[in-house]
């Protein structure tokens, strides 16, 4: 089986991981969590959410973080999720130099997450898009739910690849391919990918697995065999999302390195330096780390 050379991973555990955890986790130890993924080589650490502290607190200080972070002066990449001009003025105003808008692939979805219709939503990122265009900021797009949805059940490929497709008129270099409750199965991901690939470029699409029923990793395995090379992983498996009851983290990045490594395809990231952003984590949650490959590891640094 061919697979891409090289794998992009985004580290989404300081967003789509936080967001998530009942314990407040201080600015600084959010800080120390990035400066560890990044020095094991992650590139792409979505860093924040600039969105209602009263829905989720827990990205309050996405401000603090990217000021702190400094991305213009970065070679990293730092996007942060901005549901809104509201969100991109203040993210701007932070010095974020990616952000990512999110929609859904589910009506039902939509209106639990961020409250309007998917039409309304697209309207508006309009404005998100034509400011980051203005500012020469890039703009990430997430799709939720394309594999299921917790509400609406199954989902028609079709409405992944129509909202996708306004996504990218509008402006997006990228799409998030998002199984937001870990419902999807290879022959999902593959009969999905069918019906996208001939209307939208391997190259722009990028699978976002949670890992809830333990599928994430085969998931990743039949994407990359469709030709997709960028995935979104989050350090200890660590998340959710607060809109989706009893979805898990998303796959955890020790779990995707691991397998890049057994199958020989170059992702950048050193499982070792890895484990000490893993064990920071877990630590201060106090709860051993979601990934399997982190806990073996882990263990067997703590015998040796
Ligand atoms: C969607 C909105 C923005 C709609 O916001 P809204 O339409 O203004 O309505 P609202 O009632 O939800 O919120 C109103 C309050 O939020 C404020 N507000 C409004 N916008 C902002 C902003 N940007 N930054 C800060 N504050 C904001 C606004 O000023 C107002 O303040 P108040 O008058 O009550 O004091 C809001 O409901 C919200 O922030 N919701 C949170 C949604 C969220 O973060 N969901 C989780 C992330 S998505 C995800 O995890 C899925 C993904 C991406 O990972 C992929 C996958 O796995 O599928």
């Amino acid at each position: 089986m061919r697979y891409p050379s090289h794998i992009t991973l985004v580290e989404v555990g300081p967003r789509d991981g936080l967001q998530n955890e009942a314990t407040p986790v201080p600015t600084d130890v959010k800080l120390q969590l990035i400066q560890r993924l990044a020095a094991a080589g992650l590139t792409h650490i979505e860093a924040g959410s600039f969105v209602s502290p009263k829905r989720v607190p827990q990205m309050a200080d996405s401000a603090d973080i990217v000021r702190a972070l400094q991305p213009a002066a970065s070679p990293l990449h730092y996007p942060v999720l901005t549901p809104n001009l509201q969100g991109f003025d203040a993210a701007l105003a932070a010095g974020a130099r990616e952000v990512a808008v999110f929609a859904a692939a589910s009506e039902r979805f939509s209106q639990r997450n961020i409250q309007c219709s998917i039409a309304d939503s697209l309207a508006r990122f309009a404005p998100v898009l034509a400011a980051a265009r203005q500012h020469g900021v890039a703009v990430r797009g997430y799709v939720s739910c394309v594999l299921g949805c917790p509400y609406e059940g199954d989902i028609a490929p079709q409405a992944v690849a129509d909202v996708s497709l306004r996504l990218l008129e509008m402006g997006c270099t990228e799409i998030s391919l998002g199984d937001t409750i870990g419902v999807g199965t290879p022959a999902g991901v593959r009969r999905l990918l069918d019906a996208l690939l001939p209307q939208i470029p391997a190259s722009q699409l990028a699978g976002h697995f949670h890992d809830t029923y333990g599928m994430a990793i085969a998931n990743i395995v039949a994407a990359m065999e469709c030709g997709l090379a960028t995935f979104d992983s989050s350090v200890a498996g660590l998340g959710g999302c607060p809109y989706a009851q009893g979805a898990s983290g998303n796959v955890a990045t020790e779990d995707v390195v691991w397998l890049l490594n057994g199958l020989g395809v170059e992702c950048g990231v050193s499982l070792e330096a890895l484990l000490d952003a893993s064990a920071l984590i877990s630590g201060f949650l106090g709860k051993p780390p979601a990934s399997r490959v982190a806990r073996a590891l882990l263990a067997k640094r703590g015998s040796e």
